[in-house]
């Protein structure tokens, strides 16, 4: 079992690497170009020896030195001309399964874009890299080297069978007898090279996720003084990747002489039969010469046949795991929108005005429990049953029935204990989740009429885990922007009190950014992701929590200026500090995913409840931080 779901039933080798057809109608002509030299550099192959027939009873029956230098010339342009048909058809193919590869690879990757949240929660990082690259190895060595050697068997044992007859069929009948053997070992030892290849890969995925989680939470590791412990975590997985190879490579180590095997006997068959029939004057010694020449050309093909075998099984292994992602679908949110949204209005100008946002009714659970095993493992609940059998548990409930209206250019804010819904709440307006009851509506359009895309260009969306690539800061900032122009970098760098740390950066704007903005301080980097939301002047803007890692007096002078800067637009922000939401001009309060209290800041601290106690919380807090 792999790394990740096995939602479906293993997929047959045949059917997995049927899917690889479309994948050459593009390069067919260099694909027919390619099978055609191997071909021909098979036929020429074929030749050589029924030449040296020719020469040998010549030589034999009295030939003059010429007629003899005449054959060997034709011997020579025949091997040079075989040799650069061989030469062109590596070149082609292998090129071609270079090509297929890195075709794969950007449709895998397309896929994985269209995926949400729900899918990802499924799988690991570390698995899907194997996936992006040991197992599309994998299925390129099918694609290209395995076709080519395959081709090459067909034809090659098919013209030296040809030439074999032509010499004596009953010699050659009894030479390829115990070549009967040849596809129950294929058959046999095939389905084992598969199933020993899968455990491979699912290996390696195991591996590459321990890796992955180490390497990213390397500071972790250390500050647990992890380092032994996580050393001996990788070198079990390591062992046991070693013992998948090495359950795979015995089989190697008996395929390969099994097929090389059959040939051999067919070797000592000749001799002891072919002698027979030289002596009784049935074949020419010339006959007897080639068909020993013969017969060893059959025994290269058929070892190759082995590992012909043995790739194509590894690529129908790797092939279904890739195919688990090429044929992935998002799980909860489907994007068929057509619907758009009317002309905005109000704010600065009509172009730039905020949306409505409205809630109705809006109850959502995540859509389905994950069970993540001890090898690390996680698994469709829906799919597996529990170990007693029962069906699984539906999950809870995490927002119930949620009703509000935040009026175009309005500011809506959202408190409430830690795990209350919060996040979960935001994240349902991007529609990285979909609710199960109820409906969103950005101006009064339920937002999954909407296409996906022109939805979320809507919004600015800062989550509360503020991540940024390792690009530089000004890429950072102007992400997904088509034409990211300094003014308004700077513009947005202002609002999110970020131009002092820039300016400090060595090179600026310029500056490159550690991996997930590693060089930068976790508030640097939230008012960088801020800066990034702002820049592309979106109508609506969703604060997850977005300012937590900033100091209370930066955090209000970026509050300050957001107010100004937001003017017209909706914002609904997320806040564990009653001082970044008392201004908002609603704010609805969140108990366990319910609404327990809402309306302003006065209102609110009127009402002595819920609200209350959290801004006295926090004024202890604050009071006990300046003590
Ligand atoms: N992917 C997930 N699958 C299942 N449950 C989840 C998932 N993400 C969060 N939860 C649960 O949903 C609940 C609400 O989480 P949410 O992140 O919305 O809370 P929050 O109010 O934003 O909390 P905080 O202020 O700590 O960020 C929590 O109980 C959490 O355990």
């Amino acid at each position: 079992m792999n790394g990740t779901t096995r939602a479906l039933p293993p997929m047959p080798a045949r059917r997995a690497l049927r899917r690889l057809l479309p994948y050459y109608h593009p390069y067919r002509w260099q694909v027919a170009c390619g099978l055609g030299s191997v071909v021909l550099a098979a036929f020429l192959a074929s030749v050589i020896p029924s030449l040296l027939q020719r020469g040998v009873d010549d030589i034999r029956a009295g030939a003059t030195v010429n007629t003899i230098l005449r054959l060997g010339g034709v011997m020579l342009i025949t091997a040079v001309a075989s040799g650069v048909l061989r030469f062109s058809m590596r070149l082609l193919l292998n090129s071609i399964s270079r090509r297929i590869e890195t075709d794969l690879r950007h449709d895998i990757f397309s896929r994985l874009s269209t995926l949400d949240a729900s899918w990802y929660a499924r799988w690991r990082t570390g698995d899907l890299m194997a996936r992006l690259t040991n197992d599309l190895g994998a299925v390129r060595m099918a694609a290209g080297p395995a076709v080519m050697y395959l081709v090459n068997t067909i034809f090659g044992a098919l013209f030296a069978m040809i030439m074999m007859v032509r010499i004596s069929p009953l010699l050659t009948a009894v030479a390829l007898l115990p070549m009967i053997g040849l596809p129950i070992l294929m058959l046999r030892l095939g389905r084992l090279v598969h199933d020993r290849f899968e455990a491979v890969q699912s290996q390696f995925s195991q591996l590459t996720t321990r890796a992955q989680e180490n390497l990213s939470g390397v500071r972790v590791v250390r500050a647990y003084r992890q380092e032994q412990a996580e050393t001996a975590r990788f070198v079990t997985l390591g062992d046991k990747y070693l013992a998948a190879n090495m359950r795979l490579a015995k089989l190697n180590g008996v395929m390969n002489p099994g097929f090389g095997l059959l040939a051999g006997l067919g070797g000592a068959v000749t001799i002891g039969v072919g002698g027979r029939l030289l002596i009784q004057g049935n074949v020419t010694v010339g006959g007897y010469v080639a068909f020993g020449i013969y017969l060893a050309q059959l025994t290269w093909p058929l070892i190759a046949l082995g590992w012909t075998t043995n790739l194509f099984q590894r690529a129908a292994a790797s092939m279904t795991r890739v195919l688990e992602l090429l044929d992935a679908k998002p799980l909860s949110v489907q994007d068929t929108g057509v619907a758009s949204l009317p002309v905005a209005v109000g704010g600065t100008d009509a172009q730039q005005g905020g949306r409505t946002v409205e809630f109705r009714h809006v109850s959502f659970r995540y859509p389905r429990p994950v069970i993540v095993s001890e090898d690390g493992a996680a698994r469709d609940a829906n799919y597996e049953h529990t170990p007693d059998g029962a069906p699984p548990a539906e999950s809870r409930w995490i927002l119930r029935d949620v009703s509000f209206r935040i009026a175009a250019g309005g500011t809506l804010a959202i408190v409430g204990a830690t795990g209350s819904g919060k996040s979960a709440l935001m994240d349902l307006i991007p529609r990285f989740f979909d609710p199960q009851e109820g409906q969103v509506l950005l101006d009064g359009v339920d937002i999954r009429e909407l296409p996906i895309g022109a939805l979320r260009a809507e919004l600015g969306y800062v989550p509360q885990e503020a991540l940024l690539f390792s690009e530089t800061v000004g890429e950072n900032i102007g992400y997904g922007l088509e034409a990211p122009d300094r003014e308004r970098l700077e513009h947005a760098t202002g609002i999110a009190q970020l131009r002092d740390t820039i300016a400090s950066l060595p090179s600026g704007f310029e500056t490159r950014l550690g991996e997930r903005g590693i060089n930068l301080s976790g508030g640097q980097k939230q008012r960088t992701a801020l800066a990034r939301a702002l820049a592309r002047s979106p109508r609506v803007v969703l604060l997850d929590d977005a300012l937590s890692a900033v100091d209370t007096q930066t955090e209000a002078a970026i509050l300050h200026e957001l107010r100004t800067a937001l003017q017209g637009r909706t914002a609904l922000i997320t806040s564990h500090r009653v001082s970044a939401v008392r201004d908002a001009d609603h704010i609805l309060v969140l108990d366990d995913g319910r609404i327990v209290e809402q309306g302003t800041h006065e209102e609110l601290v009127r009402l002595g409840g819920r609200y209350t106690q959290l801004l006295q919380r926090q004024q202890l807090l604050e009071a006990i931080e300046a003590a």
